[in-house]
């Protein structure tokens, strides 16, 4: 058997006396689509931070490609393979969606403090950024601040600069808040093209993206998780429906 691209075991994080995180295993295989899901305060973005390195476990294990990274600061665990966007946007907004993504690119080869390495590496700079701005169908748009792009295409410019370091696991932290359902349909699509052979690991409260992206879902419901299975799984879960689903799929019918 392979190993998982994420695989988590025992985890937990206490604030203080406050128990958030209270014992989490979850494993991500390589490739899978994984979403978490859960009612507000449950600890979902506290396990978002532990993952990426914001946060470091009270106890507890957090494995990338089998290789412990619980503890290790954001940028020793992006080198490691995995990239994080921000649910607020994270691009430079005076500088081209070109500019924008080599710069993710300089970053990630970690060509910061060496300006003549980095002139040596001007063409693969260069097609890297145009690759990844084919990727995220923004190729039309090259030449224009990212700052007077729409919102959805900030945020694809952004699932851009995540994908360009070459991580092969993407953690994306509610990638359709605030968005329209036409801008939501656009984001889904490229979130599902620029993760294809990659894992994902997203938040996301819009269980329309959820179900129709993720492979897998885990409840997370005060800290534990109560349920990881496949979509249809998850959503016949008696457990689930009492704990969350159930008030959740209801607001969303009404609301049409
Ligand atoms: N740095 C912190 N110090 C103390 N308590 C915190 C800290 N960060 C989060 N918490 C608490 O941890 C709990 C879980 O918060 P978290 O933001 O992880 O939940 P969430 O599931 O992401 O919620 P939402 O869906 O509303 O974003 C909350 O009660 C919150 O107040």
């Amino acid at each position: 058997m392979s190993v998982p691209a994420l695989e988590i075991s025992g985890l937990t994080k206490n604030f203080g006396a406050a128990k958030i995180i209270r014992g989490i295993d979850l494993t991500v295989a390589r490739g899978e689509r994984h979403a978490i899901i859960g009612p507000n305060g449950a600890g979902k973005s506290t396990l978002f931070n532990l993952i990426t390195g914001r946060f470091a476990p009270s106890s507890g294990s957090i494995r990338l490609h089998g290789e412990e990274i619980g503890g290790l600061a954001p940028y020793e665990i992006n080198r490691r393979g995995l990239s994080r966007s921000f649910q607020i946007t994270n691009i430079f907004p005076r500088m081209t969606v070109f500019e924008n993504l080599r710069c993710a690119l300089l970053w990630a080869q970690g060509y910061r403090y060496s300006f003549w390495h980095m002139v040596g590496r001007q063409r693969a700079l260069n097609e890297g950024a145009e690759r990844i701005m084919e990727e995220i169908n923004l190729a039309a748009r090259r030449d224009v601040p990212a700052g007077l792009l729409s919102y959805a295409e900030q945020r694809a410019l952004e699932i851009g600069v995540t994908i360009g370091g070459g991580a092969d696991v993407i953690m994306l932290d509610e990638p359709t808040a605030g968005m329209s359902h036409s801008e939501t349909d656009y984001i889904v699509d490229l979130i599902r093209k620029v993760t294809e052979g990659r894992s994902l690991v997203m938040v996301e409260h819009d269980m329309g993206v959820v179900f129709g992206l993720a492979d897998r879902i885990s409840v997370l419901v005060y800290g534990q998780i109560i349920a990881t299975g496949r979509p249809e799984e998850v959503r016949g879960n008696p457990e689930v429906q009492r704990a969350y689903l159930g008030a959740v799929l209801e607001k969303e019918e009404a609301a049409g």
